[in-house]
C-alpha cells in the first residue's frame, strides 16, 4: 500500500439483522493523516459500522479495508493496525492509571522495557502524564477518557477510531479532547470519530460522513456538505418600530404564498408557519428556498412600505442545521 492510497477503503457494506438493515450499502474512502467525523443520531449505524472496521461482525455484504487488510478475514492484523476506543469506558477498580496502561500493553505483546516508554508516550499525547500515579476510578470522566485515548495507543496503531469520545465531558474537556484529535493526526494517523453531536466535530475534522437509518446522507469535507446540501435559508428583517412587527410578518406571509413553488398547498402552508414575528426584538425571521434575485423584490416592497426597516440579513447556517436537513430529506426520501 502507498501513501497516495486511502488507508480506510468501505465499499458497499450492508448489515442486516433478520428484516432490518442496520447499515445499508456504505461506501466511503479515508485518507491517511484525515479525520473523519461520523456523524448520525442514535440507532443510525455508526456503532454497527465500527463493529465491522475492527473485525467484531460479519457484514451481510460489501466489504471494508484498513490498510489493505480485509476487516473480516485479516482481523488479527487490523488489531495491530488499528486503536479502539469503545464509548464505555468499562470498570477498573483498584489500579493506578500506568498499572492499567501497563495490562494492555501486556495484552498486546509488547516487552516490559517497551511498555514503560509506550506508557509515558502516549500518557504525554494524551495530556495526562500527571494521573500516571492515580486510581482510575478515582479519575473524572474527562480524565478517564485521557487514559482511554492514552489505552488505544498503547501498540501505536495506524488508524484510531474512537466511538463518541466527547460524550458526557464538560464544555473545556470537549475543547481539550479536539485538540488531542488534532494532535493525532498531526503525528500521521488516521481518525474516525463518532458523534451524535455536530459542531463539536465540524472544526476539527478534515471529512464529514452523515448516516442516517443505516444509509450515508452525504460525504465530503465540511465545505462541500454546507455548499451542495440545497436547504431552506433563514432572513431576518430587523424593524425600527415594535408595531411594525406584525404587519410586516403578514406582508412576508402572503408574498411567500405567492411565490414560494405553488400548487402544493402544504408548501404554502410550510412556508407561512415559518413565519414568526418576535415583538421583544422587533423582528420578522422567515425560511425560504427563493433565491437572492427573487428576494430582492420583497426587500423592494417591504422599503417601499411605511414600516421603518433597520436591517434585511440571512442568518448563517451551522452545520447542525445541515445535517437536520439532510436527515430530514433522507426520512421523507424513505417513507416514499
Ligand atoms: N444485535 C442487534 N440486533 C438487532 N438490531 C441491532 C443489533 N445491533 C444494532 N441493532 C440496530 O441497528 C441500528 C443501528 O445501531 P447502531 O448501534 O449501529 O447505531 P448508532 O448509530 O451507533 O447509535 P448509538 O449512537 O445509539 O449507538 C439500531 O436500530 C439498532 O437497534
Amino acid at each position: 500500500m502507498t501513501d497516495q492510497q486511502p488507508v480506510v477503503v468501505i465499499e458497499n457494506l450492508t448489515k442486516r439483522y433478520g428484516d432490518f438493515v442496520a447499515l445499508d450499502s456504505l461506501s466511503m474512502q479515508v485518507d491517511k493523516g484525515q479525520i473523519l467525523g461520523f456523524i448520525g443520531p442514535n440507532g443510525a449505524g455508526k456503532t454497527t459500522t465500527i463493529r465491522i472496521l475492527v473485525g467484531l461482525s460479519k457484514a451481510t455484504s460489501g466489504r471494508a479495508t484498513i490498510a489493505g487488510c480485509d476487516c473480516l478475514t485479516d482481523s488479527r492484523k487490523i488489531k495491530r493496525i488499528v486503536g479502539y476506543m469503545p464509548d464505555d469506558f468499562g470498570k477498573y477498580n483498584n489500579m493506578r492509571v500506568s498499572e492499567y496502561l501497563d495490562f494492555f500493553g501486556a495484552a498486546y505483546a509488547i516487552g516490559r522495557r517497551d511498555r514503560v516508554r509506550r506508557i509515558d508516550e502516549t500518557l504525554e499525547i494524551a495530556g495526562a502524564t500527571h494521573m500516571k500515579d492515580l486510581f482510575v476510578d478515582a479519575l473524572s470522566r474527562g480524565m478517564q477518557q485521557r487514559v482511554a485515548i492514552a489505552r488505544t495507543l498503547i501498540h501505536d496503531p495506524q488508524m484510531i477510531i474512537l466511538d463518541e469520545p466527547a460524550n458526557g465531558l464538560d464544555p473545556q474537556a470537549r475543547i481539550d479532547m479536539r485538540e488531542i484529535l488534532l494532535r493525532l493526526a498531526e503525528l500521521g494517523k488516521t481518525l474516525i470519530v463518532t458523534s451524535h453531536i455536530l459542531p463539536e466535530l465540524a472544526r476539527v475534522c478534515d471529512l464529514v460522513a452523515m448516516i442516517t437509518k443505516g444509509k450515508l446522507r452525504a460525504f465530503g469535507t465540511v465545505d462541500d456538505i454546507m455548499r451542495d446540501i440545497k436547504q431552506r435559508r433563514t432572513f431576518e428583517v430587523l424593524l425600527l418600530d415594535g408595531q411594525s412587527v406584525e404587519p410586516v410578518a403578514t406582508q412576508i406571509r402572503k408574498w411567500l404564498d405567492q411565490k414560494e413553488p405553488t400548487g402544493l398547498e402544504s408548501k404554502n402552508a410550510e412556508a407561512t408557519q415559518a413565519v414568526t414575528a418576535d415583538s421583544a426584538q422587533t423582528l420578522v425571521r422567515f425560511e425560504t428556498s427563493l433565491t437572492d434575485n427573487q428576494l430582492s423584490e420583497l426587500l423592494n416592497q417591504l422599503v417601499a412600505s411605511d414600516h421603518a426597516i433597520a436591517q434585511f440579513r440571512e442568518l448563517a447556517t451551522d452545520l447542525e442545521d445541515a445535517f437536520l436537513s439532510v436527515a430530514g430529506a433522507g426520512a421523507q426520501g424513505d417513507a416514499t
